[in-house]
């Protein structure tokens, strides 16, 4: 619990002008409510008692102003509290984004993303909507009984102590049902995650979905929903018993006030006005408390709603530090490089080297550690034992900014984002003229796009549902032209291509990063033509090297892969 107040007096403490603001507002009402329970003496006793005229006119003035001291704070607590959240929640988000685009890629690898965007979405409006409660409920309700509770004790100090000896078994109610609910709340978010989960993956992975047997989708599903309606049942009765609970030894205090006041006033010892006010003051209370009650059952629910929203806030980060990479001067060397990742060893003692301007082709079976051999250069891949030498300076001492300026990868799988053309295209160089959109796309090959309706301004669908593989693969070829990078991966990015376009897309490719340094791993032996050396890997090892006429002599493993590749095509 001190630890969810340490976190929201945090993000609380930038806009503290506001929260005093707000506070004041929550004194106020609170203000309002104890001079109603107390005034009520002086109705009953100076007007409607003692019958005086001047007592009317100076009870109702003091009632007016107090309705007034209550609606101003009203209006105060109503609308700032939540607006003091509704800022901190804007800056959360903010920084969740921020911790998420520059998370460690092994971190992302790990996690799923239907979990990250339940904590980053409904668990961040549920805490919007109990911080706010806080304020606008727990604060100013606990004013309210304090000031009531001052006013009882002025009316009647016996008569409190019976009020009070309800509040032991109310706290007993409250911890007991209080964390039961917080228990079944946590595991009603972790449900709605693998809810939210499911549909993502159902909905982005449609296409397959349709083909397969839907039976086991819906029996996985119907397991989620089943869960996700027990626990928000279990979470739904536990708050109702502690409801109730709480309310029942609320009245009957109320009865017991009435009984023994009724007692005092029959023997004389206080007046109607006083009984009156004190029973006013107790209705005050018991509506004030009940409102707390939720609130407090709310704030239970605070913490593991915490807990889900410190977890993105806490992802590790990349590092931004290091030397800057001015461009490739030299080579890269690969020495003894090892990577394994969990039981999987999938790099096995890499030696080689990539001199400047060079044209590397990397053949080798599917799983044989090509992708994660070229991926270990952006960073993508840090998990790795060895060296790997950026002009004779460790890759890991280079500031990974710099690095990434300067290598440009395309793979297979494009990332379009649902926004413009013209947006897809300056993610490669924000400050691109459209001339030079224009130009980029054409080497790319990309002709299609002179035909869309809106031209760059055409918005593409989410993962670039209105394009063909070809047509995104085309859209990243020309981003890869346009940031013009110094070494370039090319990791089977012109698979969906047809022969004739990738043909025209390589021998632009090749004119193009002409001095540039690329590694391109490829199925396709024409792709191969622009190599000057091939590197073929086998299970996670480099077990040729050479030009192509070289291996082809050899007649070794790259020699069986162009026998196998020729066959296929
Ligand atoms: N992050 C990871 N965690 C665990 N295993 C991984 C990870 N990344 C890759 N692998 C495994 O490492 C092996 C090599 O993968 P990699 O993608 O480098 O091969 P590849 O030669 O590029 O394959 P393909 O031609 O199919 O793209 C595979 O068995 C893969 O499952």
């Amino acid at each position: 619990m001190r630890k969810d107040i340490k976190f929201l007096l945090l993000i609380l403490k930038k806009d503290w002008k506001l929260v005093a603001l707000a506070i004041f507002g929550s004194i106020l009402e609170s203000i309002g409510l104890a001079g109603l329970a107390y005034i009520v003496k002086n109705v009953v006793d100076d007007v409607f008692i003692a019958k005086s005229y001047e007592k009317l006119v100076v009870v109702v003035s003091i009632l007016l102003l107090l309705a007034v001291s209550k609606q101003i704070g009203f209006f105060l607590k109503n609308y700032i509290y939540p607006l003091v959240i509704f800022k901190a929640v804007k800056d959360l988000r903010k920084k969740m984004h921020e911790k998420i685009i520059n998370a460690e890629p092994s971190f992302l690898r790990k996690i799923s993303p239907g979990d990250l965007i339940s904590r980053a979405t409904t668990d961040l409006e549920k805490f919007a909507e109990i911080s706010s409660t806080i304020g606008t409920n727990i604060i100013t309700e606990t004013f309210t009984v304090i000031g009531v509770i001052i006013v009882l004790i002025y009316r009647d100090w016996r008569m409190f102590l019976i009020f009070t000896i309800i509040i032991p078994f109310l706290s007993l109610a409250l911890d007991f049902l209080g964390n039961k609910r917080k228990k079944y709340s946590q595991k009603q978010q972790e449900s709605f995650s693998d809810y939210i989960q499911h549909l993502n993956q159902i909905i982005s992975g449609f296409e397959v979905v349709k083909l397969f047997k839907k039976t086991i989708f819906f029996k996985v599903f119907e397991r989620i929903n089943e869960t996700l309606f027990e626990r928000q049942k279990k979470s739904k009765f536990y708050e109702t018993v502690y409801l109730s609970t709480t309310e029942i030894l609320a009245y009957a205090a109320t009865g017991g006030i009435i009984f023994y006041g009724g007692i005092r006033i029959i023997k004389g010892e206080i007046t109607p006005g006083d009984f009156f006010s004190f029973l006013g003051g107790v209705l005050i209370i018991i509506n004030s408390m009940q409102i707390l009650q939720r609130g407090i059952i709310n704030l239970k629910a605070l913490s593991p709603v915490i807990e889900r929203i410190q977890f993105i806030l806490n992802i590790p980060e990349e590092k931004a530090e290091g030397a800057d990479f001015n461009g490739l001067k030299d080579k890269i060397e690969y020495k003894n490089v090892n990577v394994i990742i969990g039981n999987n060893h999938i790099l096995k003692d890499i030696n080689f080297t990539v001199r400047k301007g060079e044209k590397i082709g990397i053949v080798g079976l599917t799983g044989s550690g090509k992708s994660t051999l070229v991926k270990i250069l952006p960073g993508l891949v840090k998990e790795y034992a060895g060296e790997v030498l950026i002009d004779g300076t460790e890759l890991k001492k280079y500031s990974l900014p710099s690095i990434r300026n300067r290598i440009g990868m395309i793979s297979q799988e494009v990332f379009i984002f649902n926004d413009t053309l013209r947006n897809n295209l300056l993610v490669a160089k924000p400050d691109a003229t459209d001339e030079e959109l224009i130009e980029a796309l054409k080497k790319a090959k990309a002709n299609f796009v002179f035909k869309l309706e809106h031209g760059l301004d055409t918005v593409l669908g989410e993962k670039g549902s209105r394009l063909s593989g070809g047509e995104r693969q085309r859209i990243a070829i020309a981003r890869i032209f346009l940031k013009n990078p110094d070494i370039l991966i090319i990791d089977e990015a012109t698979s969906a291509l047809d022969v004739e376009t990738e043909e025209y897309v390589m021998e632009e490719i090749k004119n193009h990063f002409k001095d540039k340094t690329i590694l391109m791993i490829t199925h396709r032996l024409k792709t191969l033509k622009i190599a000057n050396r091939i590197i073929v890997m086998e299970n996670g090892k480099i077990v040729e090297e050479g030009t192509k006429d070289e291996l082809i002599a050899k007649k070794g493993a790259f020699y069986k892969f162009c026998t196998i590749s020729e066959t296929e095509n």
